[in-house]
């Protein structure tokens, strides 16, 4: 049984300069953040640049989700089932309703049209289609007009930096498991087209949700493990009336469920970026970096109402081309997988998509 408790833990930290370093050896604190018996989650610090390029792009999640419906409709895809522009209620919560609670807004960082081949597209949906930026010809876009560059800085430097650290993850599982050169980690993503940013603004409680909201950890984002390698994480940023605030409710925020089912939540600084483990890494480095299971719970009470939060995660994926081969030790989504064990990460991403949106497997 899980066990929630209340205490708030700091993840395993890093420092940049260490990072970097390729022939230092992390792998102690690889262990302590994404091994078996890890966290889930670890942090770097001293990330040059890296403190204003958060702020530029998180002041501009409140503009654009309080943009006019009309007009975040401008920004739509539903050919891609909603994985590029503005995302809104497709979602469905544990419940089985359409998630209202929070908007995202999908780019890839890197590209803005990964490929022209229709066939790829119509595939692929969710990585082949192209970004939609607010276009400068829109007035009513002008305050969110810089998003295209902010997201794609941000996007970028969380790609640099989640690439240094997967260097950092293959030292730590080529000491448990034989590895070919090009088989890890950091060239796989390296040589990918499909990262994905998410800029996600949750919607602030009202008067009326006040008793709605309950007790639940996933009050805001309910419990799942990204089907990525890695995911870069900003600290988020709380706001009220457009003005940034310290959280109202400390027990709002980010939850991991620990590998020994305790429940806890975990607080990283506003210069640190996070990152977590994705389905992906653990199929690819045979369990050795285990995926985390996290959700978001939303501020309750008086105290919470019209309090948003406002951050941004760059899910660094393999390209839909590659190859993974399920070990049979590693558990997750069992139902998806064919009897030869082996499906592209393209393919992969869409069964759970189909899965997600009650579609056909
Ligand atoms: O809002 C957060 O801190 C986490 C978001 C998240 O888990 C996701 O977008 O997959
Ligand atoms: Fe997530």
């Amino acid at each position: 049984m899980s066990c929630l408790s209340s205490q708030i833990v700091k993840p395993v930290t890093i420092s940049y300069s260490d990072l970097r370093d390729k022939n230092a050896d992390l792998s102690m604190k690889i262990e302590q953040g994404f091994g078996p018996n890890g966290l889930g989650i670890l942090s770097i610090s001293d990330v040059p640049g890296y403190s204003s390029l958060r702020q530029n792009l998180l002041q501009l999640s409140p503009r654009l989700a309080n943009l006019p419906d009309e007009v975040k409709k401008e920004l739509e895809d539903p050919d891609s089932w909603y994985n590029f522009g503005w995302s809104h209620g497709k979602e469905k919560l544990e419940s089985g309703k359409p998630d209202l609670l929070k908007g995202s807004f999908y780019a890839n960082p890197v590209l803005d049209i990964p490929t022209t081949e229709a066939s790829l597209i119509e595939r692929y949906r969710s990585y082949c289609g192209s970004n939609i930026w607010p276009a400068k010809a829109l007035p009513e876009l002008e305050p969110v007009c810089n998003l295209h560059a902010a997201f794609k800085a941000l996007g970028k430097l969380i790609l640099d930096v989640g690439l240094m650290l997967a260097h950092h993850c293959d030292l730590y599982v080529s000491k448990g498991m034989e590895m070919q050169k090009d088989d890890g980690l950091e060239q796989i993503l390296f040589h990918s087209r499909c990262h994905k940013g998410r800029l996600l603004y949750y919607f602030p409680p009202q008067q009326s949700d006040c008793t709605d909201i309950g007790d639940s950890v996933s009050s805001w984002c309910g419990w799942h493990t990204d089907h990525g390698s890695l995911t870069g994480l900003t600290c988020a940023m709380f706001t009220r009336d457009a003005e940034e605030i310290t959280c109202p409710d400390n027990a709002a925020g980010l939850y991991i469920k620990t590998r020994t089912n305790q429940i806890v939540k975990v607080a990283f600084g506003k210069d640190e970026i996070a990152y977590q483990i994705g389905e992906t890494a653990e199929i690819l480095s045979g369990g050795y970096l285990c995926a985390t299971p996290h959700c978001v719970r939303a501020p309750k009470g008086e105290v919470a109402i019209g309090v948003d939060r406002s951050t941004f995660a760059l899910f660094l994926q393999p390209d839909w081309d590659q190859k993974l081969n399920f070990p049979p030790n590693v558990r997750l989504h069992q139902e998806l997988i064919p009897s030869n064990g082996s499906l592209t990460f393209g393919e992969y991403s869409e069964k759970l998509l189909n899965k997600y949106y009650h579609l056909k497997i």
